[in-house]
């Protein structure tokens, strides 16, 4: 499907199968949810725009480059935030601009509770990061939020996405890139990923009341 980006490898594979393991403890789902980013970010940025520079090594000048596009990370709340880190390691100048989204326990709708992009002018490039994409509510939202501001591009980063969701996605905003670990084929009845690895915030920050 166009748009829609699921990048096979091996270190992912084994990278995701800790972070679907349902003994793993949040500290090693933190982890994986680091190494994952990381690894997908490195697939998601092949078509950043840069120029060829020179740089003066120790020893002679080389040719370099430079980015040129400016770059937002869009981490959406509370899941997303564990992908900041390492993909603003691989792009420092980027800028963070969070979102705060929750889904309705009984509807499984996007409640928006924070929100403060600014007025001016927007990234070119933002990247949207949270784990999950299930219904696709969530991403559909932050991308008709990103697209009001006016980006030039966006693209959704999720460790684990639902063939429903990306179908979703594409079906809202087909100029949308999305980058995924894995589409699992289905949703349960309570709209969770299935096989998944469960509720991704939760899992990452402790909070499953037991
Ligand atoms: O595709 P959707 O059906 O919209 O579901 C995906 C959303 O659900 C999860 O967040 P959740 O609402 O659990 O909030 P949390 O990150 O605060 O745990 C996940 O991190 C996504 O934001
Ligand atoms: O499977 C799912 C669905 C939504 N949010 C999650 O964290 N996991
Ligand atoms: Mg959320």
């Amino acid at each position: 499907m166009p748009g829609v980006h699921e990048v096979v490898h091996p270190l992912i594979g084994r990278h995701l199968t800790v972070l679907r393991n349902e003994t793993t403890r949040p500290a090693e789902f933190r982890g994986s949810v680091r190494r994952l980013a990381t690894l997908l970010a490195y697939e998601a940025t092949k078509d950043l725009g840069s120029l060829p520079t020179k740089v003066k090594t120790p020893v002679a000048m080389a040719e370099g480059c430079e980015l040129t596009d400016r770059i937002g990370l869009v981490p959406i709340l509370r899941a997303g935030l564990g992908m900041v880190d390492p993909v603003l390691d691989l792009i420092p100048s980027a800028e963070v601009w969070h979102l705060g989204l929750y889904r309705d326990e009984e509807t499984a709708q996007p409640v928006r509770y924070y929100d403060k992009l600014p007025p001016g002018k927007p990234v070119d490039t933002a990247l949207v990061l949270d784990p999950m994409l299930a219904t696709g509510g969530s991403a559909v939202a932050a991308l008709q939020t990103l697209y009001e501001w006016g980006v030039g591009r966006a693209k959704v980063l999720s460790l684990i996405a639902s063939q429903e969701g990306v179908d979703t996605v594409a079906a809202a905003f087909p100029q949308a890139q999305v980058y995924v670990c894995k589409v699992d084929p289905e949703l349960n009845d309570q709209k969770f990923i299935v096989p998944g690895l469960g509720d991704a915030g939760d899992r990452s920050f402790n909070t499953i009341i037991h």
